[in-house]
């Protein structure tokens, strides 16, 4: 028997975007169900906990495997003992890193540090491309065909770093590694249903470009249900706001890391997305940060349609505003300056 938790987290991924929301809806014990395995390395972390819990929750996991380098028995325990479908197993330790692995269809990487006040996403390049680099290796050894979900910070870096350990691996598929930039689409919907004063539920708004300070660009002129009541200084305000997000989460919190409960509803979001293109639920539309063409950068994140091979289609930007123009050849420089450094990290290393 289902829980009125579990409604209200089911009603949640409903709204989200992805329309597919009947999926949801189907007893846990459903015979139609697919064998779905999702690995979260990491797991034991601010992200990582509260997405465990949330990957448990989701009906369309069979299998959720937990792994960090330390912690892992504890969360893995607790998690297990929720009654949903998924078969919980917690790995901790490097040498357990393969068996968390195996399998797995989804993989998602919130492993790495946070931010302090006063840092910026690339003061956490040092230490977090080692991280992903070596997460990485290992994914390209164990389940080569796996969809990645990464999270770790930066973005911007991590995505391309991983792309050339699988291409060295010769497992690289662009359809299947996805930077999670979820987490700005979920914020510009909320600012934006705040300030047009329009039902949070039914509010849409692509984010695109990557996921640090000004390459976070809100289309804000696309925003659904649109409005006429946002002049220029408020949509300013908005796209600023959403740019923003995670420095004000960051000070807010004081030197006790960055988004966490926010992040694994966004992250738990965007792997229910991957799970139903998977599962070949059609027109699963989600904006996320992959190889692209949608601009003469190697990778953009732009709308995403989700499909049985990870990525089906990479969706262009759509018409722009004056102001969204500016917005996308502002961004480019550091956006392309921050691919670069992955790439040439994990040529290097
Ligand atoms: N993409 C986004 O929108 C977004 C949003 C929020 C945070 N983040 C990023 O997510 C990352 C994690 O944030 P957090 O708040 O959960 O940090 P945290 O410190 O609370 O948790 C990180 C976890 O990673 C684990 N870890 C470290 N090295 C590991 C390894 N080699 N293998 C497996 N696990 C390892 C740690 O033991 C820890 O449990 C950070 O880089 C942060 O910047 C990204
Ligand atoms: O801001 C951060 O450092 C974490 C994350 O990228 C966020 O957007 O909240």
């Amino acid at each position: 028997m289902r829980t009125s938790l579990l409604r209200s987290m089911e009603s949640a991924f409903r709204r989200s975007g992805s329309r597919s929301g009947h999926l949801l809806h189907r007893s846990f014990a459903s015979a139609a169900t697919p064998e779905r395995r999702v690995a979260i390395l990491g797991a034991a972390g601010g992200i990582g906990q509260p997405l465990s819990l949330l990957m448990k929750l989701n009906p369309l996991v069979t299998h959720l495997s937990l792994y960090d380098i330390a912690g892992t028995p504890g969360v893995a325990a607790d998690v297990s003992h929720i009654n949903t479908l998924a078969e919980v197993k917690g790995f901790a330790a490097e040498q357990q890193l393969g068996q968390a692995l195996e399998g797995a269809d989804i993989v998602i990487i919130p492993a790495g540090v946070p931010r302090k006040p006063g840092m910026t996403r690339d003061d956490l390049f040092n230490i977090n491309a080692g991280i992903v680099k070596s997460l990485c290796t290992a994914i390209a050894k164990y389940c080569p065909n796996a969809i990645v979900n990464m999270i770790s910070n930066p973005v911007n870096s991590t995505v391309p770093i991983a792309s050339e350990v699988f291409k060295k691996a010769g497992t690289y598929d662009e359809k299947k590694l996805f930077g999670v930039t979820t987490l700005d689409v979920v914020r510009a919907k909320t600012f934006y249903a705040g300030k047009a004063k329009v039902p949070v539920a039914e509010v849409n708004v692509p984010v695109v470009g990557g996921h640090a300070g000004i390459t976070i660009l809100p289309l804000f002129s696309q925003a659904t249900p649109a409005t006429n009541a946002l002049g220029d200084e408020e949509i300013h305000a908005l796209t600023k706001r959403t740019q923003d997000g995670g420095t004000e989460v960051v000070e807010a919190k004081a030197g006790k890391g960055s988004a966490t409960l926010s992040m694994a509803y966004a992250g738990a979001i965007f792997a229910d997305a991957c799970l139903k293109g998977l599962n070949g639920v059609p027109d699963i539309v989600e904006c996320s940060f992959v190889q692209s063409t949608v601009t003469e950068l190697p990778f953009f994140a732009s709308k995403v349609r989700l499909g049985k091979n990870g990525v089906e289609e990479v969706l262009g930007l759509g018409p722009l505003s004056e102001y969204e123009k500016r917005g996308l050849e502002a961004l480019k420089p550091e956006l392309m300056s921050s691919i670069e450094k992955g790439i040439k990290f994990a040529k290097a290393n």
